[in-house]
């Protein structure tokens, strides 16, 4: 069997037309195009590239887009402040802290700080408990980005088995969570997790979110599973530097029914996702009701 590939910058690119129609709609409404902030503490060169393909989709799509880029040894007073500041600028619908943050910095205060209805990158512990309670709010970009990708895939869920294979606040969890809430049977794996290959065997869905490159092999997977591959591992190989997942692409193409691949799959509706969640956010703040775009 030879999976197909579920192309995420593809689908990026078409969510992408109907958030900008809906950002445009926004700022016809209003009179102000709905605002993204995002804060970036320190130089990470990973970082900054992220920090400003956001602003550019912000832009692209009709967004207002706000940088803030603080020097490393930013404290966490100033770093409060400026949050406060933000969580009472109208013009801000969406605020985004990119992490991780300099160690002398503590993340979960920061992200506490942030008011939650501009959380778009859902990691406030009111947005974890809505979507853990079935409540509106604001969801993880990643794991949204991985059910959307998903649900175009494989249509309704219900009733798969489903595994996700790491369990960080960010990704694994939020994305167990979405699963069940589209009625799958799921099993979360971490890094104390026992006969990894027996049990990613059982799983009609495989959502990995580790951060080791390669480490799922082909032959664990079930013929006819459909494979989501969040992680990306800078190697190197044959004298350049290249982008994998935490997924082996070509042994598991053999067996899956589909899979995404790295680059290309994942990491394009992470950024859309934050561009839905902004627009959402924008609407609900003034009131508004918001277009279903997925
Ligand atoms: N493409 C995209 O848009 C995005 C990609 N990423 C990438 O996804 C990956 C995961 O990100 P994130 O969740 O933030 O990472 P974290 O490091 O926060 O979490 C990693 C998880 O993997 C688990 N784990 C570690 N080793 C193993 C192992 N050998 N077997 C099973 N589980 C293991 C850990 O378990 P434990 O809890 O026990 O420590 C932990 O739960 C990274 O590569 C990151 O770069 C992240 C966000 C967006
Ligand atoms: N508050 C916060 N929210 C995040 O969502 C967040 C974060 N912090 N910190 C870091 C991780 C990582 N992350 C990625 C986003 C896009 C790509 C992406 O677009 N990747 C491209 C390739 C890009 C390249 O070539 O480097 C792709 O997979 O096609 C990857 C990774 C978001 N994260």
């Amino acid at each position: 069997m030879t999976a197909t590939l579920i192309d995420g910058k593809a689908y990026a690119a078409g969510l992408g037309d109907r958030i900008a129609e809906g950002s445009a709609d926004f700022s016809t409404e209003t009179g102000r195009a709905p605002g993204l902030a995002v804060v970036l503490v320190g130089t990470d060169p990973a970082s900054e590239v992220y920090v400003r393909s956001k602003g550019r989709m912000a832009r692209k799509l009709g967004m207002e887009s706000f940088e803030h880029l603080m020097p490393v040894d930013t404290t966490q007073e100033a770093l409060l402040a400026l949050i406060a500041r933000l969580n009472a600028d109208d013009a801000v619908a969406g605020i985004l802290v990119q992490l991780p943050l300099p160690r002398h910095l503590d993340s979960l205060a920061v992200v506490e700080a942030i008011d939650p209805a501009k959380d778009v990158d859902g990691l406030h512990p009111l947005n974890a408990g809505y979507l853990a309670s079935g409540l509106p709010g604001l969801i993880s970009c990643t794991p949204l980005g991985c059910l959307m990708l998903l649900k175009s895939t494989l249509g309704d869920l219900s009733g798969m088995d489903a595994i996700v294979v790491g369990r960080s606040i960010l990704v694994g969890k939020p994305m167990a969570q979405l699963l069940l809430a589209e009625n799958c049977s799921v099993t979360v794996a971490h890094s104390r997790t026992r006969d990894l290959a027996q049990k990613v065997g059982q799983a009609d869905i495989v959502v990995a979110a580790v951060g080791a490159a390669e480490m799922i092999r082909g032959d664990w997977i079930r013929p006819g599973a459909t494979v989501i591959d969040v992680g990306t591992s800078r190697v190197i190989r044959d004298g350049a530097q290249r982008l994998v997942g935490d997924v082996d692409f070509a042994s598991a193409s053999e067996h899956a029914r589909a899979i995404t691949p790295v680059p290309g799959g994942v990491g394009p509706m992470t950024i859309m996702s934050l561009m839905h969640n902004t627009l959402l956010a924008a609407f609900r703040r003034a009131g508004r009701p918001a277009p279903s775009l997925w």
